[in-house]
Order: C-alpha cells, then sequence, then structure tokens
C-alpha cells in the first residue's frame, strides 16, 4: 500500500477541480433547453466556463471544497487505520496546496484547524466486500446546498401542496416541496438524493448514498424508477431555475433509494447538491495502493459543447452600467433589477464571523460607498510572501439577514454581493439606505478569482481564519446581477412567489 497516500492525494485534486463527465452531460443538456440571452442561459454559460476554467488551472471549481465525504469498500482483512492515516494526510496536504479550503471549524470556539481535520473531519466510510480490490469514492458537498437538506416526518402539511400522507404520492409532494423550499440557494440547478424510510440519521444517510449513482442511470426498482422520472420532468416546470433567477431548469437529477422503517416513523430525507456536483472515484490495488481506474469517467462527447456554450456567453441583452467604489446614492438609485453591474477597484469581503463582529464594533476601514463581497475564498501565500487567490465564488447571503440592513445603515455601504437573494428586512434596508443586492454566479469560484487583480490586504485572519477574515480586493470587470434594488423589488421574491403557484398545480393525488 506504499501508493495508497498519493492514490487517495491525485482522487481529491481530480474531485475538486475536475468535473465527473455525467454532471457535464447533465449541465450540458439544461443550456441547451434555456432561451439564448435568458439571465439562465448566461448563468449556465458562466458556469461552463467556470468549469473549464477549474480544469486548466487544476483548482477549485468552487471555494467552498465542502465536507470531503469518502465511501470505501475493501478486501476483508484490509488495514483500515492505515488507510484513514494516509487519507487524512493526503487532505492537509491538498489543503496546504490551495486544492482544498480549510474547512474544518470547531463548533465551540470558531478555530479553523486549517488543515481539514478535526473532529468529524473528514467523513471516511468502510464496507467490506468479496472482491480483491479497494473501491474509493469521494463526494465533496459544499455548505450552501447541504443547509438546503430537508427532512420530512409524514404524515405532514406542505405549502401550495397541502396533505402529504403516508403513501408513494405523499412521498412525490415531499420531493417536489424539497425543490421549492430549496430555491435558488444551494446553487440550483441541483441534484437530490432522497432516502425513504429508516430513522432521522439512516434517511439521511441513505438520501447522500443516491448522490453516488450516476446522473443517468435508471433504478432497479420500478417504482422508484417511475417516480425519479415523474420527479424530473415536474420539478422542473416550478421555472426556479439556474441561482434562483428563473428558467426552463431547477432540476438535474434525481435519485431516490428505500429501506424499511419502524412503525412509528416515516421519514423523506432529501440531501440537496448544488451544480459544482463534485463527485469521482478510484479502484486501488490493495496490494500496492495503486489507482487502477477511474470511476465516473466514461468519454462523452461533451467537450465541444461546453465550448460553444462559452462563445455564445455574451448574448445578454440588459443594461450594463459600471461603478467604481466608493459609490453614491444617486448612482444606486438609478439601478433596476435585471441591470447587470461591472465593478471596477475595490470591494472587501465579509461573511458570517464579521457581519456577526460589526454589528457591535467598527470595521478596520472606510466602508462608506463601498462593496461587500459575501465570499470566503481559497487563498494561498506565494514564494515572496503575497496572497494569492486561488478560488473566490459568493457565498449564501440569506444567512447575513439578521444584520445586513443594519449593516449597511452603520457603515454606509452602497452594494452587497453574494448569492440567493436576502429577505424582506435587507430588502426595506436597501431601499431606506440607498444600497443594492448584487448576484454573483454560485459556484463560479475560478471566473471570479480571475477578476481580482490583487489581494490588498487582510483583516481578522487570526481571529477568523481564512475563509471568514476580511480580505480587501482589487477587481477588475467584476460582473453581478442586480436581483433587489434600491426601490423596494426583489426578483427572488419574484421566483419564490410564482414557484409557489406552480407548485400548487401538483397538489392532486398521482400515484394511487
Ligand atoms: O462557504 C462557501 O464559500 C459557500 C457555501 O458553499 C454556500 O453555498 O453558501
Ligand atoms: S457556493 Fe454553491 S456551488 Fe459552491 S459549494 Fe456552495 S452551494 Fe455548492
Amino acid at each position: 500500500m506504499k501508493h495508497f497516500k498519493e492514490s487517495m492525494y491525485k482522487l481529491i485534486v481530480e474531485t475538486s477541480t475536475n468535473l465527473p463527465p455525467d454532471v457535464r452531460a447533465a449541465i450540458a443538456k439544461a443550456k441547451a433547453r434555456e432561451n439564448a440571452g435568458t439571465r439562465a442561459a448566461l448563468s449556465l454559460s458562466t458556469i461552463s466556463e467556470n468549469i473549464a476554467m477549474a480544469e486548466e488551472n487544476v483548482s477549485p471549481i468552487c471555494q467552498d471544497t465542502g465536507l470531503p465525504t469518502f465511501l470505501i469498500k475493501t478486501p476483508v482483512g484490509a488495514n483500515q487505520l492505515e488507510m484513514t492515516k494516509a487519507i487524512r494526510e493526503a487532505i492537509a496536504q491538498a489543503t496546504k496546496d490551495g486544492k482544498l479550503r480549510p474547512n474544518s471549524v470547531d463548533s465551540l470556539t470558531g478555530e479553523n484547524s486549517g488543515d481539514n481535520l478535526g473532529e468529524g473531519t473528514p467523513v471516511i466510510k468502510y464496507e467490506q466486500w468479496e472482491k480483491d480490490e479497494i473501491d474509493v469514492r469521494l463526494i465533496l458537498k459544499g455548505g450552501g446546498c447541504e443547509n438546503k437538506n430537508i427532512q420530512y416526518s409524514l404524515p405532514t402539511e406542505l405549502e401550495g401542496l397541502g396533505r402529504a400522507g403516508r403513501d408513494l404520492d405523499g412521498i412525490r409532494k415531499c420531493i417536489l416541496h424539497s425543490v421549492y423550499q430549496a430555491q435558488g440557494q444551494g446553487c440550483s440547478a441541483g441534484f437530490i438524493g432522497v432516502g425513504i424510510g429508516g430513522d432521522r440519521a439512516t434517511g439521511y444517510e441513505l438520501a447522500k448514498k443516491q448522490l453516488f449513482r450516476e446522473v443517468d442511470d435508471v433504478n432497479p426498482n420500478p417504482v422508484l424508477a417511475k417516480l425519479e422520472e415523474y420527479i424530473m420532468e415536474n420539478a422542473n416546470k416550478l421555472g426556479i431555475g439556474t441561482m434562483g433567477f428563473g428558467g426552463e431548469t431547477t432540476l438535474l437529477g434525481c435519485k431516490i433509494g428505500a429501506m424499511n422503517r419502524i412503525p412509528a416513523s416515516f421519514f423523506v430525507s432529501v440531501a440537496y447538491n448544488c451544480w459544482a456536483f463534485r463527485r469521482l472515484g478510484v479502484v486501488v490495488d490493495p496490494a500496492t495502493g495503486e489507482i487502477k481506474r477511474w470511476l465516473y469517467k466514461d468519454e462523452r462527447p461533451i467537450e465541444m459543447e461546453v465550448k460553444q456554450i462559452v462563445e455564445e456567453a455574451k448574448t445578454e441583452g440588459a443594461r450594463e452600467v459600471v461603478l467604481t467604489p466608493p459609490i453614491t446614492e444617486e448612482q444606486i438609485r438609478q439601478l433596476k433589477v435585471g441591470d447587470v453591474v461591472i465593478i471596477n477597484g475595490s470591494m472587501y469581503t465579509g461573511r458570517d464571523a464579521i457581519h456577526k463582529y460589526l454589528m457591535d464594533h467598527d470595521a478596520p476601514v472606510d466602508l462608506n460607498g463601498q462593496v461587500i463581497y459575501h465570499c470566503g475564498p481559497v487563498m494561498l501565500k506565494d514564494d515572496k510572501g503575497k496572497w494569492q487567490v486561488k478560488a473566490a465564488g459568493p457565498t449564501t447571503s440569506i444567512r447575513e439577514e439578521p444584520y445586513q440592513a443594519d449593516i449597511i445603515k452603520k457603515f454606509g455601504i452602497r452594494a452587497v454581493i453574494g448569492k440567493g437573494g436576502m429577505g424582506a428586512k435587507t430588502l426595506a434596508g436597501l431601499k431606506e439606505h440607498g444600497a443594492v443586492y448584487l448576484n454573483a454566479i454560485g459556484g463560479a469560484a475560478q471566473y471570479y478569482a480571475k477578476c481580482i487583480k490583487e489581494v490588498k490586504g487582510v483583516y481578522f485572519l487570526k481571529e477568523f481564519g481564512i475563509p471568514e477574515a476580511m480580505w480587501h480586493l482589487e477587481v477588475e470587470n467584476f460582473a453581478a446581477i442586480v436581483t433587489m434594488d434600491a426601490h423596494g423589488n426583489s426578483l427572488h421574491e419574484d421566483v419564490e412567489k410564482s414557484s409557489l403557484e406552480r407548485l400548487a398545480q401538483f397538489k392532486d393525488p398521482v400515484f394511487k
């Protein structure tokens, strides 16, 4: 097993930087369904470009490299302790090399371990089998989509759909609802794994296991195969679309598994995965630890499609407005939902720790007229001690909802960039104080990293760690869409409302 650690390192880097062919094909198919020039088509073009860039740069597709989760099958008698040790070393090395973001945070102290190792991270699960080879599969599932996982306990009442009973039709309603409630916040279009039955823990485990299936396999259970087909067809009628901007594709894959339950419990558990569905595997020789073959890596003729998509990218007919901070209130009041804003100059990252901190402390810099970017980047110091941006897409903004309006007011911030939209309190704050919310494309971490020309400084790095620190960035041509303006309009509110109306069309029983 001399080469096992090296094989695991290769698997981690490849999973973080190179999306598997089945996922790419699903995204290319989605793009083909959208009308050219729409926001959805533009977003999918950016996503496709980002996928190609990540592969070329051997850098993370998305800055959130998630919770590494390994599923391993070993021959009877394989030394699992030795394998775990090698995996942990490979994880630490990949983190040091900027292929993974340091993502392991002490839940009590908030301290980031810095190397992705800690109590419960990474997750490694072993099973034994009769074959004389080791099968290692890895998923890097980010936090934004993980937060959109949902578990239903039947019977239940669902908004838009009414009563969901303890039968196949109740299950159908839960799954449709799970896609609706995620809106664009888990970086739609997404993939879902569904677990029917079990207890609360094994139900979610079964749901996550479904994510290891190939996107276009057919469920061996004909009842579940029919349900998967139904969900794929109808969830895409909800109109939530890529990033929640509206559009034809909301769901890219649906895989359902079932297990027994005990009489009193009936759970339907849904694991939501963003479009940046990083899942790969290898078959390893148990004697040498070398990779014998890759899994999920069939050859598909999709490269052409990706290139073609990139060429089409500039078809959007929206108004483009260039802004250079500090931005004035007058400039902001002229913007409206749908405008594309191009930022040149300074912006500051700020996410959960910074927002909480700024509520009752001063900012380390003058934020008047400035732009806050909800982003936890992957950063590496080069030989000269200068910070380099390895990946820098937006994080889910709704987590800052309790703070955002107050912080805009307190510091005179004019624009907030993030993804997934924000709520009523922020919308009112934008109107009152003259600010806008700009939606960047979630997961497009290479695309945005390229717009960052320089890291001008960093605050609170020691206190909060790399993802949560406040990074002062110099950007050029950083594009984002106004989805909440200073006049009380919110695209997110509109899409949520219309998708709820559309959800209601699935109220009547289908599976009796
Ligand atoms: O933590 C992040 O960078 C992003 C997160 O995955 C999210 O989707 O909000
Ligand atoms: S930012 Fe979006 S694409 Fe990246 S991990 Fe989070 S949900 Fe996935």
